[in-house]
């Protein structure tokens, strides 16, 4: 076909209520009931065949109820990754050699099979395996799964037709954006089943072909999402799953000849690993692999003196506790003037203790369980230490059980020391740590706690006064990849704020933009001339 294509325009997903007596909330319960009683094999996808492993079987859990097995995977093996490898390059010919109409015409039938007919399911396995709440998960597989396969199209065809500007008389020039020789390595989180979603269709939209490599906790809705792009017409081989916990995965694929790029989103230790492995063996690389990494967050609320009392409170435990705290984007240290603290308290930590917390299928609940046994034992030593430790008052929750599920009770610990560990280190819970400040001390604490932790991913400020926004914005301005002013840190929305963080919170390459698929292209530049010289001498040369 001879014709210059427009994409539909993207527009954000409607979240849905689940309102009781809601058409939705009927269908989700069906699908809740169905999964969670009939657990599956979790297997590898590689070259579109289903194969089940031999390595070490791990059973996927109900984090709020662990021991309802969902599924069982095996740990990705090297065999199982040289076969992954071996199908993504078989696969990446007739890829790329498809029209970008023909890719992005997969994409877009996965986002309208997802806000439709495999919503309930979609939602279901990230309820189940992640312990999300249904609005959390609505927000996260559905919506906002659906937003990055449609706004991937939109500025993937602005990224190509952007071509040189000019072109001299008798010259022609053009911009041919080719995807990367080799194949993308996908690795993917836990929290977000659209990150999962995002990482291997977004180079695959821009021609290249992929391994993924999925959280193990993940899993459930993972394989969800394998079965979706397959039932949208993804070749076999674009994206292949393998399953497990990573590091025999890496093994093979870091050491391979073709690895073209990573597209990483999870812990900054495990990207600064994968970072070195990749320097270690430049050597072996035909080309230098791009590396895009989101990491990890010690997000912030800093509030002035001018605060509305019910903002604040608002955007701190919805910004906090929220999926368990379980977002990088996830509020988890908040400076608050004595002034306000003192009007505060009381509200906030009455709030918190009233949260109900519990299994996700009652959907009367506003949180669910941390993901497994060992984010438990974590936040069970912080817990411990808060409690022991005279420079922290634990004024709310503290508490954990993880008798059934992995319960930990929203947490909001006072911290009198600026530099204690409780306002620098992720601990990716339902822990807030709370600095109260002096009213006069505000400028000493802005220069403080703008570089105190090693992120810089989200943050904002809770304030009425504009001279004091301005201040904020400004002085914060390298503290945060996603600024907000009166509103809690996270929820980011694609093609509203682009979401990403520099420091240690990763390559700032934004999610769901235009400056992430161009990480996955490599441009090539044509130039044509129609009337070319013949002779080598210049007129200066007389
Ligand atoms: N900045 C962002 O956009 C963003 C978004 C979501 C989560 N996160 C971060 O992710 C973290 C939580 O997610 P997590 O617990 O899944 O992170 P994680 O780093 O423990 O795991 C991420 C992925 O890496 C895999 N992995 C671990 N070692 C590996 C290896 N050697 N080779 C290959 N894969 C390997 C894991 O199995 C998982 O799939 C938090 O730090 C959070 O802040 C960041
Ligand atoms: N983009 C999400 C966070 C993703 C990380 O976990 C937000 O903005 O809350």
């Amino acid at each position: 076909m001879d014709a210059i294509i427009n994409v539909p325009d993207p527009v954000n997903e409607p979240v849905r209520t689940y309102a009781p007596g809601s058409p939705e909330r009927a269908e989700l319960e069906v699908e809740l009931a169905r999964m969670a009683s009939t657990p599956i094999d979790l297997p590898h996808v590689i070259g579109g065949q289903e194969v089940v492993g031999d390595g070490e079987a791990v059973d996927v859990v109900q984090p709020h109820a662990h021991a309802e097995v969902l599924g069982t995977l095996h740990d990705g093996t090297g065999a199982d990754a040289a076969a992954a490898v071996d199908a993504a390059l078989a696969a990446a010919v007739p890829w790329r050699e498809l029209s970008f109409e023909d890719r992005a015409s997969v994409m877009l039938k996965a986002a309208d099979l997802l806000s439709g007919p495999w919503r309930a399911r979609v939602n279901a396995a990230t309820m189940l395996g992640q312990s999300k709440t249904v609005h959390q998960a609505e927000i996260d597989s559905a919506c906002e799964l659906a937003d990055f396969l449609r706004f991937n199209v939109h500025f993937a065809r602005q990224l190509l037709a952007e071509q040189p500007v000019t072109s001299s008389p008798g010259t022609w020039n053009r911009i041919d954006q080719r995807p990367l020789e080799g194949f993308v390595y996908a690795v993917t989180p836990f929290n977000f089943t659209a990150i999962a979603g995002n990482l291997p269709t977004a180079p695959a939209l821009m021609g290249n072909t992929v391994v993924w490599k999925p959280a193990t906790t993940q899993t459930r809705a993972a394989t969800e999402l394998m079965r979706l792009f397959q039932a949208a017409g993804l070749p076999d081989g674009v994206v292949n799953m393998v399953t497990g916990r990573g590091p025999a995965i890496s093994e093979v694929l870091l050491n391979h000849r073709d690895l073209a790029g990573i597209h990483f989103t999870g812990s900054t230790t495990v990207f600064n690993s994968l970072w070195k492995q990749v320097g270690d063996n430049l050597s072996t690389y035909r080309s230098y692999p791009r590396i895009v990494g989101e990491t990890g967050g010690k997000d912030f609320v800093v509030a002035h003196p001018s605060a509305d009392v019910d903002v604040l409170r608002t955007a701190l435990v919805r910004g906090a506790f929220e999926y368990q705290g379980q977002k990088c984007s996830a509020a988890s240290r908040a400076y608050v003037p004595a002034s306000v603290w003192e009007r505060l308290r009381d509200d906030l930590v009455a709030t918190t203790e009233a949260l109900p917390v519990g299994d996700v299928r009652d959907l009367s609940n506003f949180m669910g369980a941390v993901i497994d046994d060992r984010a438990f034992a974590k936040h069970k030593k912080v817990l411990d230490m808060a409690h022991a430790d005279d420079r922290v008052e634990v004024v709310a929750g503290g508490t954990c059980d993880d008798e059934v599920g992995y319960f930990v009770r929203p947490t909001i610990a006072l911290v009198s020391d600026p530099e204690h560990e409780m306002l620098t280190t992720e601990y990716f819970g339902p822990i807030l740590a709370v600095h109260v400040y002096r009213d006069e001390d505000w400028d000493a604490m802005l220069t403080q706690m703008e570089s105190v932790a090693e992120y810089a991913l989200t943050g904002g400020v809770i304030a009425q006064d504009r001279a004091a926004i301005a201040e904020v914005t400004q002085r914060l301005r390298f503290a945060a990849g996603n600024f907000y002013v009166n509103d809690k840190p996270t929820g980011a929305v694609v093609g509203q704020q682009p979401f990403g963080g520099a420091r240690g919170s990763g390559t700032n390459d934004k999610a769901g933009s235009k400056a992430n698929l161009q990480r996955w292209i490599s441009t090539r530049v044509i130039k044509e001339t129609f009337a070319p010289p013949t002779d080598y001498r210049y007129p200066h040369m007389g």
